[in-house]
């Protein structure tokens, strides 16, 4: 799914007007009516008191909208105007209009000088304040309206975005900002609905078509795409009849030390379980009997060190080299990682120590391969680009490095950001569960054993980051959050493959149904 910025969605809206031969306020209405939509199917007409918070510009219309629509319906509603500008939009006066002629009970004007409404635990709240227009932080008084809603503890439902919040930006303070419940936007989720510092003000989005122009929807390219199913099928290559192993490349994991050579293991099981053809552990001596024994698919080079990786050399042509994982950061491994990198041209993916010893060594980031994927945790990245302010500041500053670099960077996290110069790829699968053990390994593994395979590097990121989700989201179901284990990741790689093609269940009731029709037909044929 594309994620438009905040001047595209301006621009696609103006566009559709154009090419569809519609006002500005019929988009508005058809917007408008979307959310009444959405409510009224999960309200049916429910009682309940509905306070509907406008602000004077286009969100402020949609809000309108709703309320109008809502009356109609025979609800009780409660419209008010937050009064922070006189600057209306037309479309918001063509609403006002409406809504006047629509009821008696006029909005309610709200200023800075005003008693807010009551408002009830059990009443609802349609916030339409503020949405992208936002372009200086709200007066003392509208935030201390958003802490009433807060305090009031009522179902909370944003519209477009909670107000107050910014698409790019992450607030001065939590409190200027409505902490919705659910959030409907239109035509676009916001990146700011997935960062650490900002997700929290929604506890839940929806997008809602609003029938932007398709060719345009189609055709304009955006800086940050959300990766589900949609996303990646069209990445996966299916497999050939006539294909064998050498077909699906050869996946070398160097990594291991004393203590740690399970990393190595959950790596190189990874790359084999995710399609590689054949796989090579490159580690230290005491490695060797372990993954012999645990692991008999691998095949193993042996450093000539028993503890650590002294003198990376092999005689073997990988298709690609997954490096790193438990390798420590021992002086002869840092050496010997300098003089690998000097002549390596194999396509390489660094984890772990791998990226902590090129944070010692900067130099070496010069000698990476074009395309190279880098996966730091936070900690990792910290190491790598320096402290960063926020959120967003953190992806201009990984842009900044990806370019420079020209290096792919996977930041692993609730949602998993993979960022190749100025374009950004969320990732939409995982679960809490992923905050254990080798899971970190699991995901080098995978994308290493993509690679192998022939897909690309950036493609490989993508699809390996989500089929590394999906897993943990199949195998978290038998097991629960505490219990799942990054092995158990590695088992359930398959489904994940096998969930790609699946449908969709019919819904219950439905199929129900449907069977129900069956019957009475065989019935009235006997
Ligand atoms: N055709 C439609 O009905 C559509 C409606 N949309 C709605 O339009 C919204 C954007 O509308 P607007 O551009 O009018 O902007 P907003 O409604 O977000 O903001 C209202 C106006 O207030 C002013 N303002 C901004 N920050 C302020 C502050 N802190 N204190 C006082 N005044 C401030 C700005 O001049 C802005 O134009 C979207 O969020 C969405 O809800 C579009 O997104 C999609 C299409
Ligand atoms: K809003």
């Amino acid at each position: 799914m594309k994620i438009f910025s905040d001047k595209q969605i301006y621009e696609g809206d103006k566009l559709t007007a154009k090419k569809q031969n519609i006002t500005s306020t019929e988009l508005m209405e058809r917007a408008g009516i979307q959310i009444f939509n959405w409510l009224h199917l999960r309200m049916q007409g429910a009682q309940v008191p509905i306070h509907v918070f406008c602000g004077i510009g286009n969100n402020g219309g949609n809000g309108l909208v709703v309320a109008r629509h809502l009356i109609n319906h025979g609800y009780h509603v409660n419209t008010y105007v937050v009064n922070f500008s006189d600057k209306r939009t037309r479309d918001f006066l063509c609403n006002y209009d409406l809504i006047k002629q629509t009821t008696k009970k006029w909005p309610t004007l709200i200023g800075p000088d005003d008693d807010f409404p009551e408002i009830g635990p059990d009443d609802i709240i349609i916030d339409a304040v503020f949405g992208i227009g936002l372009n200086r932080p709200a007066d003392d008084w509208v935030v201390n309206l958003f802490q009433h809603f807060k305090v009031s503890k009522a179902f909370t439902l944003s519209v477009d975005i909670p107000s107050g919040m910014k698409t790019d930006a992450v607030p001065a303070d939590d409190n200027n900002v409505v902490w919705a419940n659910h959030t409907l936007s239109f035509q676009s989720t916001k990146l700011a609905f997935f960062l650490p510092d900002t997700a929290k003000f929604t506890e839940q989005w929806e997008v809602l078509d609003i029938g932007f122009d398709r060719e345009y929807l189609i055709k304009t390219q955006t800086a940050v795409d959300l990766i589900g199913k949609q996303e990646v099928l069209p990445i996966y290559k299916p497999r050939d009849k006539f294909s064998h192993k050498g077909t699906f490349g050869h996946a070398l994991i160097i990594g291991g030390s004393y203590g740690k050579i399970g990393a190595a293991i959950l790596a190189s099981r990874s790359a084999l379980s995710i399609g590689a053809g054949l796989v090579t552990a490159f580690v230290p001596k005491c490695g060797y009997i372990p993954i012999q024994s645990s692991f008999p698919e691998a095949m193993i080079i042996t450093d000539e060190q028993e503890e650590w990786i002294s003198n990376i050399q092999f005689t073997i042509t990988p298709t690609v080299i997954g490096l790193g994982v438990g390798m420590g950061t021992e002086k002869a491994t840092a050496e010997a990682l300098q003089v690998f990198l000097t002549t390596n041209k194999t396509p390489l993916v660094i984890d772990a120590d791998g990226i902590n010893l090129l944070s010692k060594n900067k130099d070496l980031l010069k000698l990476l391969p074009q395309n190279t994927v880098l996966t730091p945790h936070p900690k990792e990245l910290e190491r790598l680009i320096g402290v960063w302010k926020d959120d967003f500041d953190k992806l201009k500053k990984v842009k900044a490095f990806s370019k420079k670099y020209h290096l792919i960077v996977v930041i692993k996290g609730a949602y998993t950001l993979t960022v190749l110069e100025d374009k950004i790829y969320i990732n939409s699968t995982g679960n809490p569960g992923l905050a254990t053990a080798g899971t970190g390994d699991v995901l080098t593994g995978v994308i290493t054993g993509l690679i192998a395979q022939g897909y690309d590097s950036l493609a490989a990121s993508v699809f390996g980051v989500y089929l590394h989700g999906k897993s943990a989201d199949i195998a978290v179901q038998g097991l629960g959050y505490e219990a799942m284990t990054a092995t158990h990741v590695i088992d359930t790689l398959g489904d994940a493959y096998l969930n790609l093609f699946e449908q969709p269940e019919p819904p219950k009731v439905e199929a129900e149904e449907k069977e129900g029709e069956k019957k009475e037909k065989k019935s009235k044929t006997k």
